[in-house]
């Protein structure tokens, strides 16, 4: 009886040896493959995800705004005419890199954790949601922002170096539109009204002169319904080779 069960002891710890190799075996064959499975779509998906688009975080003004700009054939609202009165949405991504011809896969060759200021934040609703729409003759672009509670300045309004950072980023996306890459030349900024934390704003971005290489922007940053000015500005973009950018 004593040497049966022995026989069966050992028997169970074999079976378990066994089993624990074929588990071991499985578990790294099925990891391997779930771990191969994940990357390979994100190495060859050729589409980055696309940070202008609705999320449950955007509120009523935010969503009446983005429909009120993004229906088909939607117009401006200050009567741009056939030619420039239609407005269509800028995709935007978390790096600006994902822009040019293969920037998805170049986004994780260079500099693979380098991120967009404005898209860095992953809690949606933090801090910058916002959507840019341009007409058709790309002389104007109008975006919309709600301004989130993690960029404070002054208590209960907009930090003033988001505010810049946001004209930066509009009129930049805007001159980068018609040349890019571009480079920031010079941003003059007047801060005419606080901006309350919470709140959407409209910011549009008009193009100037435009000289060689160079692109003079204007942008004003106003309420949602338009009544209250709350900053005015005016950028110089210069239009750089890819080798500028890589010189660094
Ligand atoms: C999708 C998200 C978009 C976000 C967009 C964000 C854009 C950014 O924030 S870029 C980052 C901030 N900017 C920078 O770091 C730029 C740093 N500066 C530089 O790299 C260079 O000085 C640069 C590219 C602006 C100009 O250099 P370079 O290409 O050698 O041009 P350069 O020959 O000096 O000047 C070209 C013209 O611009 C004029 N210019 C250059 N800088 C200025 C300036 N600060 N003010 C006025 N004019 C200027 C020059 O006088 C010259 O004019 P002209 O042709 O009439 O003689």
């Amino acid at each position: 009886m004593a040497k049966s069960l022995g026989h069966f002891s050992s028997l169970v710890s074999f079976t378990k040896t066994q089993l624990s190799r074929q588990c071991a075996r499985l578990f790294f064959r099925t990891s391997v493959r779930r771990t191969v499975m994940r990357a390979v779509p994100s190495i060859l998906s050729p589409k980055a995800r696309d940070f202008s688009l609705p999320n449950p975080s955007w509120g009523d003004e935010m969503m009446r705004l983005y429909n009120h700009y993004n229906q088909q054939g939607g117009v401006d609202p200050e009567g741009g005419g056939e030619q420039g009165g239609r407005w269509t949405r800028l995709p935007s991504y978390n790096r600006s890199l994902k822009y040019a011809i293969g920037g998805v896969y170049l986004s994780k060759i260079i500099q693979s954790k380098a991120r967009l200021f404005t898209r860095n934040i992953q809690q949606a609703g933090a801090a910058f949601e916002y959507v840019v729409f341009y007409t058709n003759d790309k002389q104007r672009c109008v975006c919309v922002l709600q301004a989130g509670h993690l960029l404070e300045g002054p208590p209960g309004h907009v930090h003033g170096g988001a505010i810049a950072t946001m004209i930066d980023t509009v009129t930049g996306s805007h001159a980068s539109l018609l040349c890019a890459p571009v480079m920031t030349a010079n941003l003059n900024v007047n801060y005419r009204s606080p901006i309350p934390l919470g709140s959407t704003v409209l910011i549009e971005s008009t193009l100037g002169e435009q000289e060689g290489r160079k692109m003079f922007v204007s942008c004003k940053i106003s309420s949602s319904d338009g009544s209250k000015l709350h900053t005015e500005a005016t950028a110089l973009f210069v239009s750089v080779g890819v080798s500028h950018l890589l010189r660094g």
